[in-house]
């Protein structure tokens, strides 16, 4: 009784906090997934019982990823049922960049666990400009294919934009398109990139509110620093269910005492940045949601393996965050799983063959 009392007067006060967000927007109610009424328990726990030392709730990104893919599988099994071809994802691979070759290794599972067809493409790293394009242009025209991107990097002899530009608008599951770009940048409808996409709906599932918070995005560049800015302070009324945040881009010019007095204003820190330990304890609030978006892999001095961690100083920063997402573990699950929802996107939107069979 004492608790359902105290989960209604929780709401209630959170309705009158976000009232368009409550009441405007089916999407991004408070308490939309699973574990809302546990975190509602939690309050309860926390309002009522003396304080305990904090550390911070672990976003579980594999948890999460693994949310979204279910309810991607969930859509194919529908599709299959109804006896029409399953969704298909084309990964063109130039070259042998070992990164590249875990990051699509890792879309490919995802792919089959959700049962979308993936394709992966492998080319020479010598393959000419030229000979990429004609390769995606064969893709766009093949009505098997609803979702196709070519793995960055590229070699340096190939221009990136001219290939992110190459490949059709509605088969950009990546959102590397000139045209999904502006798209999303004037909140219209568009193909979101997975990272920033993944991040707005880690922070959506773990009830982090974006609406009217500041946010610290550290990184600008054009694949994920832009983007996360832009999702996090656009206008949640608009195409995208964007984040209405107060945004602050720091970057490699934004002075250490600078960014300092940033960051301890923030909310929610988004770091993107490949420097491991930018972000401390000492430059964080007590509460803070931490997204760490680095990866870096680094020799562990102790044990002579190779690891990889994020920008932030994980153990230090836990104690004084609310949440905060691991390295590995965190958002490159997202990104992946986003990746499979841009797909199946791509597939009930633009699929113009098997609609009607
Ligand atoms: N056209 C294109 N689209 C991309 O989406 C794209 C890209 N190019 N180039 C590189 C970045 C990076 N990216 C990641 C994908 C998966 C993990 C991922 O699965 N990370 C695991 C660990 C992976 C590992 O062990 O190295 C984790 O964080 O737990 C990370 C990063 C996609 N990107
Ligand atoms: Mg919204």
């Amino acid at each position: 009784m004492l608790i359902k009392r105290s989960i209604f007067i929780f709401t209630t006060q959170f309705n009158r906090k976000f009232p368009r967000k409550l009441l405007g927007n089916e999407k991004v109610q408070f308490g939309d997934d699973a574990t809302a009424g546990l975190r509602l328990l939690l309050c309860h726990r926390c309002f009522h019982s003396t304080p305990r030392r904090k550390v911070a709730k672990l976003i579980d990104g594999k948890a999460i990823a693994k949310q979204i893919k279910d309810e991607v599988k969930t859509e194919v099994d529908k599709i299959i049922s109804l006896g029409q071809r399953p969704p298909q994802l084309t990964v063109l691979l130039v070259g042998n960049n070992d990164a590249s070759v875990v990051y699509v290794r890792n879309k490919i599972k995802a792919a089959q666990y959700t049962g979308i067809i993936s394709d992966t493409i492998r080319l020479p790293d010598t393959v000419k400009e030229h000979e990429l394009i004609e390769e995606i242009n064969s893709l766009n025209n093949d009505p098997s294919c609803d979702g196709l991107l070519v793995q960055l990097p590229v070699p340096p002899h190939i221009t990136e934009r001219r290939i992110c530009d190459a490949v059709a608008p509605e088969k950009d599951v990546d959102g590397f398109n000139i045209l999904n770009i502006g798209r999303f940048c004037v909140d219209e409808e568009s193909f979101v990139p997975a990272t920033p996409a993944g991040i707005m709906e880690m922070l959506r599932r773990q009830g982090v509110e974006t609406f009217g918070k500041n946010a610290v995005v550290i990184g600008r560049s054009k694949n994920v620093g832009m983007p996360i800015a832009m999702y996090l302070h656009a206008d949640g009324e608009h195409g995208n269910n964007a984040g209405d945040a107060t945004v602050t881009i720091c970057h490699r010019y934004t002075p250490p005492e600078q960014l300092k007095v940033f960051t301890k204003t923030a909310d929610i820190i988004v770091s993107a940045t490949g420097i491991p330990n930018l972000v401390t304890a000492d430059m964080v609030k007590e509460g803070v949601t931490i997204i760490d978006v680095g990866i870096t892999r680094i020799t562990d001095p102790q044990t002579g393996k190779s690891r990889l961690v994020g920008d932030v100083d994980f153990e230090g920063v836990r104690e004084k965050a609310a949440h905060i997402t691991p390295v590995p573990g965190g958002v490159g699950p997202l990104t992946v799983a986003m990746l499979m929802k841009n797909t199946l996107t791509a597939y009930q939107k633009y699929n113009k063959y098997t609609k009607n069979t």
